[in-house]
C-alpha cells in the first residue's frame, strides 16, 4: 500500500501528501517510502522528564516524522486532553520545526444546538499558540459526528465553518493567519473528495479510514 501511495504522491508533486501512522510504524514507514512525509498521531508536550509511556517530539523526529497531529477529538475524549494540553503540544512540535496539525470540531449535539461555530472558535482560541516559529501551523476541522461514520458535512456547512476559522485566524494572526492551511476531515472518500476540496478555504483533507488502502487513498490524492 505504501509503495502505491508514494508513487501517486510522486506523480502529484503539486499536492503535499503525508501519512501519520501509529508511533511504532513511523520508522518503518519512512524506510519504506522515504519520499513521503511521515507524521505522528500525537506527541507529548515535554521534550524530557518523567513521563513513562509518553513519546516526545524529539523522539518522533528521530523516528523520521516531519509532522504531527495534535488535539484529535479521540484524544480529547479518550485522554481528556484540554485545549491547554493541545496548545502545549503544538508549541513543542512547532518549536522543533514540525508541520503541526491542530484538530478542532464540534459534537453532533453541539451542532444541533447551533453552537458549532462557537465551539470551534473557542477551541482555536485555546488550542493554538499565540506565536510560533520553526514549523508550519495547520488547522484541521473535523466535526466529531462525521469521523468514521460515513456522515459527511455538506459543502455548505464546510464552507461556513472554514470561513469562520479563516476569520479567526486572520483576526488573530494577520497575514500569517491567511496563510495557515485549513484541512477538512470526516468521512472524506474518493467520491466526495473533489467536491469538498473545491470549497473555499478548504486547503486539504485529513483522511482516516480511506487512507488505509491505496485503492481508496490514491483517488483522493488525484482529486486534490
Ligand atoms: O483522523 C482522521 C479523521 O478522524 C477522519 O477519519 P475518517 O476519514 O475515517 O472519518
Amino acid at each position: 500500500e505504501m509503495d502505491a501511495i508514494a508513487a501517486a504522491a510522486s506523480r502529484r508533486a503539486d499536492v503535499d501528501t503525508g501519512i501519520c501512522p501509529p508511533f511504532t510504524l513511523i520508522a518503518p514507514a519512512k524506510e519504506r517510502a522515504p519520499s513521503l512525509a511521515i507524521g505522528a498521531q500525537d506527541c507529548h508536550a515535554k521534550d524530557k522528564g518523567a513521563h513513562t509511556g509518553c513519546v516526545s517530539v524529539p523522539m518522533i523526529r528521530e523516528a523520521g516524522a516531519t509532522m504531527v497531529i495534535v488535539g484529535h477529538s479521540e484524544r480529547r475524549a479518550d485522554q481528556h486532553e484540554t485545549d491547554a494540553d493541545v496548545r502545549a503540544k503544538a508549541q513543542a512540535a512547532l518549536a522543533e520545526g514540525l508541520l503541526t496539525i491542530v484538530c478542532v470540531g464540534e459534537s453532533e449535539s453541539q451542532r444541533e444546538a447551533g453552537d458549532a461555530a462557537t465551539v470551534v472558535t473557542g477551541q482555536l482560541a485555546g488550542s493554538l499558540p499565540d506565536d510560533w516559529r520553526g514549523g508550519e501551523l495547520t488547522v484541521a476541522y473535523e466535526p466529531i459526528w462525521a469521523i468514521g461514520t460515513g456522515k459527511v458535512a455538506t459543502p455548505a456547512d464546510v464552507a461556513s465553518m472554514h470561513a469562520a476559522i479563516r476569520a479567526h485566524l486572520a483576526a488573530r494572526f494577520g497575514p500569517r493567519g491567511d496563510a495557515i492551511r485549513i484541512l477538512y476531515g470526516g468521512s472524506v472518500k474518493a467520491d466526495n473528495a473533489a467536491e469538498l476540496l473545491a470549497v473555499d478555504d478548504v486547503d486539504g483533507a485529513l483522511v482516516g479510514g480511506a487512507s488505509l488502502t491505496a485503492a481508496q487513498f490514491v483517488p483522493i490524492i488525484e482529486a486534490a
